[in-house]
């Protein structure tokens, strides 16, 4: 009995994805496989949970498993599982619907990574994007899932051949759980399209990808009946009434279900860690890192943690999904568990096994407890402490990770004070030192000049805007290496973080630089002093002018000591808001006064020197308001930054370029 059949249309993104995914190039196909396993293993954890919490629910919990069954005449494969099944809503929504975050960028990738014919970007795009259910489309023609939700009623069937449309109907008799069939597409081993109604070969894909699923995968085998003398190839004489024996049907567990996290380390092989990784976080590719800790005592953990070797694409989002799965006794209590690490490091996948905590606990009552607290404390400081070890054991792969995931570290630098020193630590920037290679604090401290007492740095939008800024002259004359710093993230916690190991940290762009005594601000050498003032009062005439001129636009004129080859430049006091931050804030829409910094004169300039003495020949030559105007903007531009009016800028300029002509 069964209710009308609709047929539904893929939304255009998820069409794309699947045509994709059919005409995959990826050649290790058995892993759809494990995608429909660790489905079916992930809906038995939540049945065993839901039925733990919820003793009136209508659900039989008594032989909880997965079931692979194949029928080589029909060419399917099926596999079933009792677990927590889906309801109508659930299949449209999750099954109907593959869209997610991403996908757009996703489907594009890989679009050019087939055009181009590159099977190994490919390979590694769909892998890192997961996906999922879907894979299934890669060797079956044909996809059935029957599914109903326990303790509902009515169930649902699903159907597509993975082209424009799908189909779904309800259905009065389906069993609790789901059952996806696939209509296999023929062998071609050339294609690495295998037979997967092979008993023998499904063995070998469990064995290998899903063996410590913690529910049983069991099939039916047929065994050529024997009378147990062992002639298994004996069947020329053994049937002389030209009857066969009815072969044998056994069922066969295929995994062995021991739980990963509680085995020994050391008996646990590399692969095994990469295919349980693979479960958990549903990408393709190999883990960067594996984190496998435990607490014995009065409380009790074991953790097995994965650093991924990409980025998820919504590590930036908000609500991206997070990676943790947070078990008690074996018993899954939720995945997306927020509580046990911190935002920045929610590209961390893994399982936390607690010995004590109760089998309710809930989102709210875990952030509230003191058992998590600890173990999350623990956990950060494991999971840094691997990263530090990286970066002095494995510079490839710490590179690796620094380029995946060092914005979203460098977060912790103000969310984690406690971890404020070992983030520094584990951090990496752009620097003057290297055009490719980025440095580690430690390793600029070590690289200072005599006299340098700062680790110097700019932020910007880009290296080469910060590269051509005037604000680094100075500093590169004398061969000061300055950090540039290009992250978004970089402008806030610059602001918070003034110290690095006793070293203070100095934006080039913000104060008062005095390089010949290597100090900013007040500067405590008389010499120099003495000198500063000569030219100060020299200049002060010039200064006091520009700065009534150009009044609308900064607070202060001055002269700089960070200028070797550019007239000038803008700074901001120390505690100023960047160009930067302030174009960040208007562009989240914060509404911010104008902000008002200082302009820096180079008295080593020509154009300089010239100024002064036109000012002092006439400071009423309305020319002289002109230049003032031209020096302003000139330093705006220099540093990447837009000016007010350039319409205004450029006529002034032609003007004065036809008059110096
Ligand atoms: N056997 C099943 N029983 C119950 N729900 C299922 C089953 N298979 C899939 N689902 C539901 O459909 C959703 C989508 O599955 P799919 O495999 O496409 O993605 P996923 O497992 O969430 O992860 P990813 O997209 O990262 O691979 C699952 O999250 C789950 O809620």
């Amino acid at each position: 009995m069964s209710g009308r059949v609709e047929t539904h249309e893929f939304q255009a993104e998820s069409r794309q994805l699947l045509r994709l995914v059919v005409h995959s190039i990826y050649s290790n196909k058995d892993v759809f496989l494990r995608e429909l396993i660790s489905n079916a293993s992930d809906a038995l954890d939540k049945l065993r949970l839901e039925s733990l919490r919820d003793s009136g629910l209508e659900a039989d919990t008594s032989d909880l498993h997965i079931e692979l069954e194949t029928d080589a005449g029909a060419r399917t494969l099926t596999v079933r599982d009792n677990g927590i099944g889906m309801s109508y809503d659930e299949v449209t929504g999750l099954i109907g619907t593959i869209a997610k975050s991403g996908t757009a960028e996703f489907v594009r990738k890989l679009k050019e990574a087939n055009e181009n014919k590159d099977a190994a970007a490919s390979a590694d795009l769909i892998g890192s994007f997961g996906v999922g259910f879907y894979s299934t489309f890669m060797v079956a023609d044909k996809v059935t899932l029957v599914t109903r939700r326990a303790g509902e009623r009515q169930g649902t069937r699903w159907e597509s051949a993975g082209e424009g449309t799908y189909e779904l109907e309800t259905l009065d008799d389906a069993p609790q759980g789901t059952s996806v069939t696939l209509h296999l597409k023929p062998e071609d081993a050339e294609d690495h399209l295998f037979d997967y109604t092979d008993t023998n070969r499904l063995r070998q894909i469990v064995r290998k990808h899903s063996d410590f699923i913690p529910w049983p995968v069991r099939t039916t085998v047929e065994r050529p009946a024997s009378d147990g003398d062992g002639g298994g190839d004996g069947d020329a004489d053994g049937d002389a009434d030209g009857e066969n024996p009815a072969p044998e049907r056994t069922v066969e567990t295929l995994n062995s279900m021991k739980a990963l996290w509680a085995r020994s380390q050391d008996d646990i092989s590399e692969d095994e860690y990469k295919e349980f990784y693979k479960h958990i976080s549903h990408d393709w590719t190999d883990p960067l890192e594996t984190v496998h800790t435990r607490a014995e005592g009065t409380f009790e953990y074991q953790a097995v943690l994965f650093i991924p070797s990409h980025a998820p694409l919504d590590l930036y989002q908000q609500g991206g999904r997070r990676g943790v799965n947070l078990y008690v006794r074996r018993v899954f209590i939720m995945d997306d568990c927020t509580s046990l690490l911190p935002d920045y490091l929610r590209f961390v996948k893994g399982v936390v096994d607690a010995q004590d905590l109760s089998l309710n606990v809930s989102r709210e009552t875990l952030q509230q407890d003191r058992q998590i607290q600890l173990m999350h404390r623990r956990l950060v400081k494991k999971i840094l402490s691997t990263v530090k070890s990286l970066r002095t054991k494995d510079a490839e792969r710490y590179r690796t990770f620094w380029q995946e995931f060092g914005p979203a570290m460098k977060e912790g630098l103000l969310s984690d004070p406690d971890n404020r020193e070992t983030l520094l630590d584990i951090a990496s920037f752009p620097s003057t030192h290297d055009p490719d290679e980025q440095t580690g604090l430690r390793d600029y401290v070590s690289r200072m000049k005599d006299g340098q007492e700062h680790i110097y740095f700019l932020t910007g939008e880009s290296r080469t805007r910060l590269e051509n800024s005037p604000h680094i002259e100075a500093f590169q004359a004398k061969g000061y290496e300055v950090l540039l710093l290009t992250d978004p993230v970089d402008e806030v916690w610059v602001e918070q973080i003034r110290e690095f190991d006793g070293t203070p940290l100095q934006s080039i762009a913000k104060g008062q630089v005095d390089l010949d005594s290597g100090k900013t601000e007040e500067s405590d050498d008389e010499a120099g002093r003495e000198e500063e003032q000569r030219r100060e009062k020299e200049f002060a005439p010039l200064l006091g002018w520009l700065g009534t001129a150009l009044g609308e636009d900064v607070k202060d004129v001055r002269l700089s000591s960070r200028l070797t080859t550019s007239p000038a430049c803008i700074v901001g006091d120390a505690h100023d808001v960047t160009p930067n931050l302030e174009k960040m804030y208007r562009a989240m829409g914060q509404e911010l006064p104008r902000i008002k910094r200082i302009l820096e004169l180079n008295p080593g300039h020509p154009l300089t020197a010239g100024l002064k003495d036109a000012h002092a020949a006439n400071p009423e030559d309305p020319a002289l308001a002109e230049t003032a105007e031209l020096v302003y903007g000139m330093a705006l531009l220099a540093e990447g930054g837009e000016l007010s009016d350039p319409a205004r800028f450029a006529r002034t300029l032609a003007a004065r370029l036809a008059a110096g002509l």
